[in-house]
């Protein structure tokens, strides 16, 4: 019998080289191709078709993903792996979703890329022939290091299932944006993804809250009243902080995934609904179970699948991006000139502990974004933003006629009153923001603004991406 090729499509040569001789050096009769087009030339004239076929995503003419799709449609069972420098969570999941094997991270490890061609040899590949097109725009989140990498990696892997996601880290380390990615790379992207913070609301209106509930069911129940379970019905439904839920809600809540149907507080209709959950904790919840706080099985419907989302200390090769990022993102909502970090001040952010995670990089980002003097942040700047000074209150009128008298003298400037507004409404907001470690309700409150209102002045990106 013949031995079974293995293909490769790139337009690096570079990479065509090395990937080539390792698969060969373990063995393998291989193949290789410059595009796409080619390889789908040489697939439609070869019998048989190759074992595998590895391809890259970026190249001349059709792209990786294109020839994906091709042939998955006429040969569903062919395995293919996907390489590609740009690992964000919309290329892993456009992959996945296109019923790629695997997704391999350039640059990648040879060992790796040759331990996957023996294990596809080895069994036959279980392959999705499904190819759903779908174009949601994904949030986007950022992360280079090979831990976030393969985060990104799991996540467009899980969207594709309808499996239970459990999803850990410290505060502020993302968990809610990757629950949403996870819900807009998967099939239910079109239906509504509602999230509830367990830990946000009092115990006793909790249970209404996720079932909903019918007039006088309790007093003060006026209103029929839709929860979040029915809301959520076709998407997706983060529970975020499950370790803070009440053993006695655990046991109902346990009981309607078991059922997938339930009654409302004071109800007798059975609602039936279809919610995929995610649900997230920064608490370790094996040590809950263990002290009869949280139910064992309970927890292990929740965590069928695991992500462990990194705190930023342990990932601070991804600090500048982050920090240029928002940086950038709060000067265009603030409709402000973009600010950069002097090298010096990128390097002092990356030694810091960041105990709040990427939102406290984030706040920290759009305090400066408002309020550093310079275009360019120094490491002095770092230290006034991080000692939140504030010009002590008798001195904030002198402080903003002072500004607004420089402003007048040095440009000639038709909207100084917009600009202030801005510059006004931006140090307000991240101070309500700052006081609530970012929870934009609670920030409202504060503020005595509606939460609708808070969220219109961050602006609409960062709506999708924090909403709390
Ligand atoms: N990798 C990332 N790239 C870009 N932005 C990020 C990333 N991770 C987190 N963020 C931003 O940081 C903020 C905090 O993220 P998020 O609310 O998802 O964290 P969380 O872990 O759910 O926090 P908590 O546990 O306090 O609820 C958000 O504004 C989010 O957009």
């Amino acid at each position: 019998m013949m031995q079974p090729e293995l293909w490769v499509v790139d337009d690096d040569a570079s990479v065509r080289f090395v990937l080539v001789t390792a698969l060969r050096e373990a063995g393998h009769a291989v193949r290789d191709f410059a595009d796409a087009a080619s390889a789908w030339a040489a697939l439609n004239a070869a019998a048989p078709p190759p074992a595998l076929l590895f391809t890259d995503v970026r190249m001349p003419g059709d792209d990786g993903l294109k020839l994906l799709e091709r042939i998955k449609r006429a040969h569903p069972e062919l395995p293919v792996v996907v390489m590609s420098a740009y690992t964000d969570v919309a290329s892993t999941a456009g992959a996945f979703r296109g019923g790629a094997y695997e997704f391999l991270s350039k640059p990648f490890d040879l060992d790796d890329a040759v331990a996957l061609a023996a294990r596809v040899l080895e069994k036959p590949a279980d392959v999705d022939v499904e190819v759903a097109i779908a174009t949601q725009e994904a949030p986007l989140l950022i992360g280079d290091t090979a831990a976030m990498q393969a985060l990104f990696r799991n996540i467009g892997r899980v969207a594709q299932a309808p499996l239970s996601v459990l999803i850990t880290g410290e505060t502020g380390t993302g968990k809610e944006l990757v629950a949403r990615a996870i819900h807009l790379e998967s099939p239910r992207a079109a239906r509504p993804f509602v999230a509830l913070n367990t830990a946000a609301i009092p115990a006793e209106l909790l249970e209404s809250e996720l079932f909903g509930h019918e007039v006088g069911a309790f007093t003060g129940a006026a209103r029929r009243h839709v929860g979040r379970f029915e809301q959520a019905d076709g998407g997706t439904l983060f529970l975020d902080e499950i370790g803070d839920m009440p053993a006695s809600l655990q046991t109902r809540l346990l009981r309607v995934l078991a059922e997938g149907e339930f009654f409302r507080v004071g109800g007798r209709e059975l609602i039936r609904v279809d919610v995929r959950i995610i649900a997230a904790t920064h608490q370790p919840l094996e040590q809950l179970v263990t002290q009869g706080k949280f139910r064992a099985d309970l927890l292990h419907r929740l965590d069928v699948v695991r992500l462990a989302i990194p705190p930023l200390r342990e990932r601070r090769d991804d600090i500048p991006r982050l920090a240029e990022g928002f940086l950038q993102r709060a000067a265009q909502r603030l409709g402000i000139a973009t600010k950069q970090f002097t090298r010096a001040a990128l390097q002092k952010l990356q030694a810091h502990d960041w105990p709040g995670n990427v939102r406290e990089l984030e706040n920290l980002c759009w305090r400066l974004a408002a309020m550093a003097p310079d275009a360019r942040i120094g490491v002095d700047d770092l230290q006034l933003a991080a000692a939140r000074t504030h010009v002590s209150a008798d001195g904030w009128e002198n402080a903003l006629a002072t500004w607004a008298k420089t402003q007048l003298a040095s440009e000639d400037v038709n909207d100084l009153h917009a600009q202030a507004r801005a510059r006004f409404d931006a140090v307000l907001l991240q101070a309500a923001l700052d006081a609530t470690e970012g929870h934009r309700g609670q920030a409202a409150d504060l503020l005595g603004l509606g939460r609708n209102t808070v969220t219109r002045k961050l602006g609409s990106s960062r709506r999708r991406h924090s909403p709390k």
